[in-house]
């Protein structure tokens, strides 16, 4: 066990410790021989529950990878993920998809609403899928939280980018999912709207004790974050808490100058 596991449960929706996604020496490697690329090399790291933490680091360093297989999007070469108390390496296929599913929220780059659906449908259209009853009080909190009570009968090509994200952002808070990962959630929107999306993600995180982990490589956004995870050639090499964007430039900045190995 870690010990943070023993420490008290600060927040969120659901799940019994601290801890809400760990990984344990996880090495990622793809192809074999003279093309073998090593995304992950025995990465160890705990994503604290009801906090908001962003993976950063330059382009190659790892991080869609470690989202990918935090999140159980992608499979493991070694090593073990957890969400909550449960390994889900080595989970069969039907049983890693139900726990996505129940357990894990998405959002990503390209916001993924179906078009023909309004706003509200799109937010519930996973819960439908799965043959579950939105809990209404929680949902009218959410498209409160994200701005969007005045837009639930607008259909996608009605909204701008920055409310196409809020309904996707309102959709993965929808299920209550014990954690959320985004992939760049902002990348495709402009600074303005890229910054209300972040502010409801925050708000999310204070307010209604979700967890969220983040990919960026926007040192504006990663200053939403309460963490920040540094990445390079396929490891954790610093961390940063309550950053700012002036700290988070800074840093990165530093890590150039000492120069990379790709
Ligand atoms: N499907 C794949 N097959 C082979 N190599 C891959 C594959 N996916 C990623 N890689 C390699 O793994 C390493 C890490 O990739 P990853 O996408 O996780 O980096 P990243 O930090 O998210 O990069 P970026 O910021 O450019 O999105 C890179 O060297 C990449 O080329």
């Amino acid at each position: 066990m870690t010990t943070a596991v023993s420490i008290p449960k600060t927040g969120g929706s659901g799940g019994h410790t601290a801890v809400a996604a760990r990984a344990r020496q996880v090495v990622k490697a793809y192809g074999s021989g003279e093309t073998r690329v090593v995304a992950l090399d025995h990465v160890d790291v705990d994503i604290a529950r009801g906090r908001f933490t962003a993976i950063m680091g330059p382009s190659g360093s790892g991080k869609s990878t470690l989202m990918h297989c935090l999140a159980g999007l992608d499979t493991v070469s070694s090593g073990q993920i957890f969400i909550d108390e449960t390994e889900i390496t080595g989970l069969k296929d039907k049983k890693l998809t139900q726990l996505r599913r129940d357990r894990v929220g998405f959002i990503f780059q390209a916001f993924n609403l179906l078009p023909t659906l309004n706003a509200i449908e799109n937010i519930t259209l996973p819960m439908d899928i799965a043959g579950r009853k939105p809990d209404r009080a929680w949902l009218d909190r959410v498209v409160q939280t994200v701005g969007l009570a005045d837009r639930l009968k607008h259909r996608p090509n009605q909204l701008s980018g920055g409310q196409q994200q809020r309904v996707a952002v309102a959709r993965a808070l929808a299920a209550r999912p014990e954690i959320i990962f985004g992939d760049e959630p902002t990348g495709n929107l402009d600074s303005r709207a890229g910054a209300e999306v972040l502010g409801f993600l925050k708000r999310s995180v204070d307010e209604l004790g979700q967890t969220i982990v983040m990919v960026t490589h926007d040192p504006v956004a990663a200053s939403y974050a309460d963490r920040v995870l540094y990445l390079a050639d396929g490891r954790i090499v610093d961390e940063m808490h309550s950053p700012t964007a002036e700290l988070v430039l800074e840093r990165m900045k530093s890590f150039d100058a000492r120069g990379r190995v790709s």
